[in-house]
């Protein structure tokens, strides 16, 4: 990996009685792709959620270009970058799929007379994630395919240096995870660094340089996909082999 672009360190979180992340240290560099996975329950939301600044670590850091970020908010992380796509959709319903892009820029890039352009922005993300025509659609009426797509459209309606990538393949066809593939790849050889979650294995064994796996809360290997695939530990933990 180049210089960390993000990273968490010794990070711990606890729910009451239950310790969802302990001293978790993960880092992506720029114009990386980095996998993320683990069994359900391992952690993986809720580091996304310390990354994004939605929930405060009980301890550890957040370093963004080697500052530490632990007490930014998520807003000032958004704007400085860092974005994230959520498990659940998270787009406005109401509004077009365009509409979304617009606001999302607006919101980060502020009404100032410099930030105009929104609109013609939002139409050249849309064409080169291969959904221009939906840019007038409800987004809460699109399918799950449709909609994964868009939110990832939001994700880059301007250009991100972190994308946080919460099970974007979740629901999606064959030709969709393929479309989805490659504009992550894209971002990520502008430079991006893309840490992904994601439970399709085959999907982050085809994007991803390197995975980090996640058990009860724990880092329990990182490597390539090949070395992970290898690892006995991850086979008996993870893919049930
Ligand atoms: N708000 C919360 N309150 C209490 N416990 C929580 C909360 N959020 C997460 N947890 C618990 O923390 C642990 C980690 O959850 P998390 O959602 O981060 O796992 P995950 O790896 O993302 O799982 P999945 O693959 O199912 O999305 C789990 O035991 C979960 O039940």
């Amino acid at each position: 990996m180049n210089q960390p672009l993000l990273r968490a360190a010794g990070v711990d979180v606890r729910f009451g009685g239950v310790h969802a992340l302990r001293g978790v240290t993960v880092s992506v560099g720029p114009g990386e792709i980095c996998g993320l996975i683990g069994p359900n329950g391992a952690g993986k939301t809720t580091l996304f959620d310390v990354l994004s600044g939605m929930r405060r670590p009980d301890a550890g850091t957040v370093a963004y270009d080697g500052a530490d970020i632990s007490r930014r908010s998520p807003a000032w992380r958004a704007r400085h970058g860092i974005r994230r796509t959520f498990q659940r959709r998270q787009l406005f319903g109401q509004l077009t799929v365009e509409d979304n892009l617009v606001v999302a820029r607006e919101w980060r890039g502020g009404l100032r007379p410099a930030a105009r352009g929104h609109r013609e922005r939002a139409a050249a993300v849309l064409a080169s994630c291969g959904i221009d025509a939906l840019g007038g659609a409800y987004a809460g009426a699109l399918p799950v395919g449709q909609a994964r797509m868009a939110e990832l459209a939001r994700a880059l309606a301007d250009p991100p240096r972190v994308l946080l990538l919460d099970e974007p393949a979740s629901g999606t066809t064959a030709e969709e995870r393929g479309r989805l593939a490659s504009v992550v790849r894209r971002a990520a050889g502008e430079g991006c660094a893309v840490l992904l979650v994601e439970h399709d294995v085959a999907f982050v064994g085809e994007l991803c340089s390197r995975v980090v796996v996640l058990d009860l809360g724990e880092v329990l290997a990182e490597g390539t996909p090949a070395e992970i695939r290898a690892h006995p530990a991850v086979r008996e933990a993870y893919l049930g082999l």
